[in-house]
């Protein structure tokens, strides 16, 4: 007599979500929250950006010369966890989970994520990364849907009005003004979707959902819903 041992991985058919939109829209909480709840693998494509545009500014690259950050953009390895409850991301070994987050990099991740050779190097290991992910992945960006993984089984489009957004981005960063933070997401926003390679943009079969007027816990859970129903149809 022989038994098969089931794992949850041959149970539950793997499921790749990709999640965008721009700044302060709840890609981050939404993704995070959702692949916990349903036992899948998280992966956050802006800290990898983040994290190479801050190897170019402690390595004195001139983020304005697209060329010098083409040239640079090899050097730096990084290297991403995707465990929803303990996100990491490290540059060289290094943890910079703290240090992605100042104010220098948020003004100067647009130009370097602008450079084709630094999107060809993050779109490969994204790629790989939502490979090895056995169990399946929820994995947020701004061209996921759109470039990165074009047959995720499930693409949501995250929006919510700019004022909505500068509030929230505003409750995060303690004393800061709403007005200011308003026009650098607008500025952010504008520079990322009118990019030539890879622009932030909804995929044509993403689900659109519109957060300004819902909670947090509404938005997750919007999204575990239409993943169990990709899910049960698979
Ligand atoms: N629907 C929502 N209503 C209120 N606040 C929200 C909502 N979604 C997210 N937030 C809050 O807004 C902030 C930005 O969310 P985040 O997930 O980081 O957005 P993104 O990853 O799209 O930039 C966080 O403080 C988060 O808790
Ligand atoms: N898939 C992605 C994800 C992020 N990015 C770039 O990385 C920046 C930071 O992304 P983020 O998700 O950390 O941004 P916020 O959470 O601060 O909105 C974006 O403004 C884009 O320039 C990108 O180009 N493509």
């Amino acid at each position: 007599m022989s038994f098969a041992v089931e794992t949850a991985a041959e149970t539950t058919p793997a499921v790749i979500v990709a999640i965008d939109g721009p700044s302060g829209t709840g890609k981050s909480s939404t993704s995070k929250a959702v692949a916990a709840q349903l036992g899948l693998s998280y992966l956050d494509t802006g800290a990898q950006y983040r994290a190479i545009t801050c190897w170019m500014v402690e390595n004195g690259i001139d983020v304005a010369d697209p060329a010098a950050v083409a040239a640079a953009a090899a050097k730096p390895e990084i290297v991403s966890g995707t465990d929803p409850a303990a996100p990491a991301i490290t540059v060289d070994g290094r943890d910079v989970a703290q240090a992605i987050r100042t104010p220098e990099v948020t003004s100067k991740v647009s130009a370097v994520s602008a450079v084709p050779e630094v999107r060809s190097l993050i779109t490969g290991l994204q790629r790989s990364i939502a490979a090895s992910a056995a169990g399946g992945i929820v994995v947020e960006g701004r061209d996921i849907g759109t470039t990165v993984l074009p047959g995720a089984d499930l693409k949501i489009f995250l929006t919510a009005s700019p004022e909505a957004r500068a509030a929230r981005r505003s409750g995060e960063l303690k004393g800061s003004d709403v007005q200011a933070t308003r026009e650098a997401l607008i500025k952010r926003d504008t520079a990322d979707s009118s990019r030539k390679t890879s622009p932030l943009a909804k995929a044509d079969d993403a689900v659109e959902v519109d957060t300004t007027e819902l909670t947090l816990q509404q938005v997750i859970e919007c999204v575990v819903t239409l993943v169990e129903e990709k899910r049960a149809a698979k």
